[in-house]
């Protein structure tokens, strides 16, 4: 490992991550030194970490390098790989941006999760360093059967199963409250509903059309904000009002509020899903080599 890595910090909607670009995949990055690096306490701290590979650099995105050339090698805080990370996706346009290695406008992006288009809006600066919109297509939600039941102390709620590239399980609740403190992922009936582990929603109504989440992600425990939960949010929310762009020709658009800010999604007829929210960047320095040496050790 060389003794000085670049790092970035940036967050789209208070959903935080460590920025790693490393474009010709030198960097290690073994799950000890991602969750490491995600430590609020004795790290940089985040909810997860972006690894910024050429996708003809990696391994898992090299058949997509024709297409996107880059790859958003995304990891959660704990360590764990996931396939799709929504805001994530954001963060990584913002920084490439900022990076110069792309322009505003459309761009691809590399993801286990395939790749995914992204609209990066045009900024009154005109520079995009730091603020305006991104909007990411975001594939189209699989719906899997099975009933499921999440439990939260006293109280239980059916969840619906919702699946962005990675797995989500929504429950719509009376009181945002009623989803306790979070700290543990929260249990299902039946238990092994879900043995790689899931993204669960909590859910209010706020208006027509307009709602508002919190969530338990996966590998990161309570965050302020989730895309790809915010998307499943939105279909979940869509089909339980009897509104389908699949059928009825009309795209869909629901506004998700989340602890750290608005998310506003969209499905289109052909069952696609559009997310548009901030990316910004706050912060860039060098990772101290040996600390991270000797966190792994
Ligand atoms: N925060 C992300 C989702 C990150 C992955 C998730 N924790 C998982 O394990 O599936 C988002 O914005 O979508």
């Amino acid at each position: 490992m060389s003794t000085r890595i670049a790092f970035l910090k940036g967050h789209g909607t208070e959903n935080d991550f460590v920025i790693v670009p490393d474009p010709e995949n030198a960097i290690d990055l073994p799950p000890a030194a991602v969750a490491a690096l995600c430590d609020r306490r004795a790290g940089i701290g985040g909810d997860g970490l972006l690894h910024v590979v050429r996708s003809a650099a990696h391994p898992e995105a090299r058949h997509m390098a024709g297409e996107a050339e880059w790859f958003m090698d995304y990891r959660n805080g704990d360590g764990s790989l996931a396939e799709m990370c929504g805001n994530g996706v954001r963060v990584f346009a913002r920084y490439l941006q900022r990076a110069g290695h792309v322009t505003e406008g459309d761009i691809a992006v590399a993801t286990r999760g395939g790749v995914k288009s992204v609209h990066i809006a045009k900024t009154a600066s005109g520079s995009g360093s730091a603020t305006g919109d991104i909007t990411v297509g975001m594939g189209s939600a699989l719906l899997p059967e099975g009933d499921v039941t999440v439990s939260v102390g006293a109280r239980s709620w059916p969840a619906r199963n919702v699946n962005m590239g990675n797995p989500h399980a929504v429950a719509f609740v009376d009181d945002l409250a009623h989803a306790g403190d979070l700290y543990t992922p929260p249990p299902f009936s039946p238990a092994d509903a879900y043995p790689d582990g899931v993204n669960v929603e909590f859910v209010v109504d706020r208006g027509p059309r307009h709602v508002a989440l919190r969530v338990h992600e996966r590998g990161a425990g309570e965050t302020r904000s989730c895309g790809t939960g915010a998307c499943a949010v939105a279909v979940a929310a869509a089909r339980r009002d009897g509104a389908d762009p699949r059928v009825t020709g009309t795209p869909v658009t629901y506004t998700v509020d989340v602890p750290g800010g608005t998310l506003v999604i969209t499905e289109r007829p052909d069952g696609e899903i559009e997310m548009t929210g901030p990316a910004v960047i706050v912060a860039e320095g060098e990772i101290d080599a040996e600390w991270l040496e000797n966190a792994l050790r």
